[in-house]
């Protein structure tokens, strides 16, 4: 018997062009269950999850996030539909085109990937893209709270240039499988994809399924040398950059003076210090 096939949509993805897609393939894939605010669709997911089968999130990173946190110990394989604003998790997938992961869902193969467990203070959960702290963290906050109106890379330019101007590196200490490295931050990714902010590329070399996180340091530098060097980041080829350093390791955990902002997956989680582990083989999901 085929497996069951489950559509957990955020309508508000995509700055709300989530519902339209996805409701004009209403009776091709499954029942959709529409997420009405922030935590849903884990919740809806973890319920899909129970008939095992094919659990599809219809939205962008934040939903796939959560639908893989809801179905994460489950018998259930998670497939995207890509209609958030991003969408850098379907990239590092190669189901970043709607014709193309409507393709993967119907061959229905699925290879098993790794999430990063993550802590701070009294939080923790899981991500599926990337977290980490910094810049980045508050960059992040910015577009979610005031920048949506634009496209997704001039929202992410914009908030990079107001971000910047209050921004002050901090002290760090960070320890990746035991090693210390002290040194000053911009920001540090905890990247278990290749991308976050609509195709910028922080840990090029990241792998969802090699069992280890990419850690990516953006070392303290000037704001003019930030700005000279950011659009390197478009390609990967910031890691060429002296004051950029990029190591490899199963468990990582952030110490930073001013304690600095926590990201999962697009979103603000809380401050440091934070701890970062990788759970390997956590999950299915269909690729193409
Ligand atoms: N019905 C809803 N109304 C408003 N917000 C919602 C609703 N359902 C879920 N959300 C929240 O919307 C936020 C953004 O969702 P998501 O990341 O999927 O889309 P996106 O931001 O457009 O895409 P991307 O992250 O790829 O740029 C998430 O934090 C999610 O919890």
């Amino acid at each position: 018997m085929t497996r069951p096939i489950s559509v957990i949509l955020n309508p508000a993805a995509g700055r709300g062009q989530a519902a339209k897609l996805v409701r004009e393939l209403v009776g091709r894939l499954g029942p959709i269950l529409e997420t009405s605010g922030p935590g849903d669709a884990e919740r809806l997911a973890r319920r899909a999850a129970d008939d095992g089968g094919i659990v599809v999130a219809a939205g962008g990173d934040g939903t796939v996030g959560e639908v893989a946190a809801g179905i994460y110990g489950s018998d259930a394989t998670l497939a995207i539909l890509p209609v958030g604003t991003g969408n850098d998790f379907a990239r590092t997938l190669g189901v970043a085109s709607l014709p193309v992961a409507l393709a993967a869902i119907d061959q229905r193969t699925a290879k098993p990937i790794d999430l990063i467990r993550w802590r701070c203070g009294d939080a923790g959960g899981l991500a599926i893209n990337i977290a980490g702290c910094g810049f980045d963290a508050l960059v992040a906050e910015r577009i979610n709270k005031g920048f949506r109106y634009l496209r997704g890379t001039s929202a992410y330019i914009a908030a990079v240039l107001t971000t910047l101007r209050s921004y002050r590196p901090a002290a760090l200490t960070v320890i990746v499988d035991g090693e210390t490295i002290e040194t000053t931050v911009m920001l540090c990714a905890v990247a278990n994809a290749k991308s976050y902010g609509g195709g910028m590329l922080v840990a090029p070399n990241a792998e969802v399924d090699d069992g280890e996180l990419d850690l990516v340091v953006v070392e303290g530098i000037g704001k003019v040398e930030f700005l000279r060097a950011f659009p390197s980041v478009f390609k990967g080829a910031h890691l060429t950059h002296p004051r950029v350093r990029s190591i490899r390791g199963r468990s990582i955990s952030i110490h930073a003076e001013p304690p600095l902002p926590v990201l999962s997956d697009g979103e603000l989680v809380g401050v440091t210090p934070a701890e970062f582990e990788v759970i390997h083989n956590a999950l299915k999901v269909v690729v193409p």
